[in-house]
């Protein structure tokens, strides 16, 4: 027996508008895309009713908090909230407690992903042991367990040599390098952007130079080691200037962008109490808003990210100055971004989901990511045209750290199918 998803929609290539298809899924796979009306006997059928039909979203940026932080979230909980935002595959942070510089705990986080995990989880391993930027972990090893590239985030890589190393031994092993971009000699308690809002607030803010200062040496380092190098969380104008210019001379840098930096500037923070407005990098000037969007639409950004990045209410209680850095992203990506780029005419639906599944895939080599016959059925059914509220209650993470609490959006995910198997539906 296989399933049927009927009367779905699918963008078609080059056209700015969407085609209803009949999808036949077996044994895992998109066994068939077609127009005609099918016969479905003997088969289960799902009705989509004129739902958009996607390739489930690929985040190659998030935090899913075990092992150590399971009250902040949990394999389990991270990978739902994943999933009803429509995502299938998502790539993991290893700034947990203990940090993913072993194989070991690579391991752990595989079999918690295997056993509880409803999406696919990709690890990354760690660039230095603890991540105290000293002393490299064994690349080697932590690939042939299963690392998908190495990574520090959550902190910058201080050191100019120990990232030209890293980057060295990363690329002998063809492996990507993954940025957390920041100087900490410039940063120093910043807990906001230097802009109107730390002025205005007698706030020390975080300048642009503490993100693209790591840009630039990062792409010099680049072009010397030959590694892929790909650029967390770009906020910054500065940092979109590198990166354009290094693309321009050939030298392999990629970079991600998130949500909360496409659409939110520093004047937009309510006040000093409201710490669901914390993140790094911050939120930056309208003029980096306006980079980021112009990055992103010209392809010196490729791809898109949550950054999904869990807290306790607790701990985002503290304020704006004392709550830890981090939002949350899975659950309200799609809709944010349907609703404010290609609701609006900025962007077509085809370039929004193309930063969101085939791009990230191509970047990193991951076979998921497209709608054909023959690929795994990783797919997601969105609702374009309900309007529906961001209610953090609802979320599935046990984070409810947003930004956009109450915005009202199009663009809500409603049944996310990984290798043929329903895992989540409204
Ligand atoms: N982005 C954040 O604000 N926080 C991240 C760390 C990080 O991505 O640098 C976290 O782990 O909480
Ligand atoms: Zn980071
Ligand atoms: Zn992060």
């Amino acid at each position: 027996m296989g399933t049927w998803i009927i009367n779905g929609r699918v963008p078609v290539r080059g056209q700015n508008e969407l085609a209803t298809r009949h999808l036949f899924i077996e044994d895992g796979k998109i066994a068939a895309i077609g127009s005609d009306v099918p016969d479905t006997n003997g088969h289960e059928v799902i009705d989509a009713k004129g739902k958009l039909v996607s390739a489930g979203f690929i985040d190659m940026h998030v935090h899913l908090r075990e092992p150590g932080f399971e009250y902040k979230e949990t394999i389990a909980t991270g990978t739902r909230s994943a999933a009803r935002g429509g995502y299938t595959t998502i790539a993991c942070m290893p700034n947990t407690r203990p940090v993913i510089d072993k194989v070991e705990t690579v391991k752990y986080v595989l079999d918690k992903a295997e056993k509880e995990g409803i999406v696919r989880v990709l690890p990354y391993g760690c660039i230095s042991k603890n991540q105290l930027g000293r002393e490299l972990t064994d690349f080697a090893a932590l690939k042939e367990a299963g690392v998908v590239g190495f990574t520090d985030d959550g902190v910058g890589v201080q050191s100019a040599q120990m990232m030209k190393d890293a980057m060295a031994l990363a690329a002998s092993m063809n492996m990507p390098v993954i940025a957390h971009c920041e100087d900490n000699t410039l940063v120093e308690g910043g807990a906001v952007s230097e802009g109107e809002f730390a002025r205005k607030h007698g706030l020390k803010g975080i300048p642009n130079e503490s993100e693209a200062i790591h840009v630039g040496r990062d792409i010099l380092l680049a072009e010397a080691t030959g590694v892929h190098y790909h650029v967390c969380h770009v906020s910054a104008e500065q940092s979109v200037r590198l990166i354009r210019h290094g693309k321009q001379f050939g030298i392999k840098v990629t970079s991600e962008v998130c949500p909360h930096h496409l659409l939110l500037s520093d004047e937009d923070i309510p006040g000093v109490d409201d710490a669901n407005w914390k993140m790094n990098p911050p939120l930056r000037t309208p003029k980096d808003v306006e980079a980021v969007i112009a990055g992103l639409e010209d392809g010196t950004i490729d791809i898109i990210v949550t950054d999904h990045a869990p807290h306790s209410e607790e701990e985002k209680a503290r304020g704006l100055q004392m709550a830890p850095f981090g939002i949350v992203g899975f659950e309200t990506a799609f809709p944010l971004l349907y609703t404010k780029f290609v609701r609006t005419g900025r962007w077509t639906l085809e370039f929004l989901l193309d930063r969101m599944t085939s791009k990230p895939a191509e970047l990193f080599g991951l076979p998921w990511g497209v709608l054909e016959v023959g690929r795994e059925a990783d797919l997601t059914l969105i609702d374009l045209d309900a309007e529906k509220a961001v209610e953090p209650s609802e979320f599935l993470s046990k984070g409810r750290n947003t930004p956009f609490t109450g915005w009202k959006l199009y663009g809500w995910p409603s049944l996310t199918m990984v290798g043929g198997k329903t895992v989540w539906s409204e």
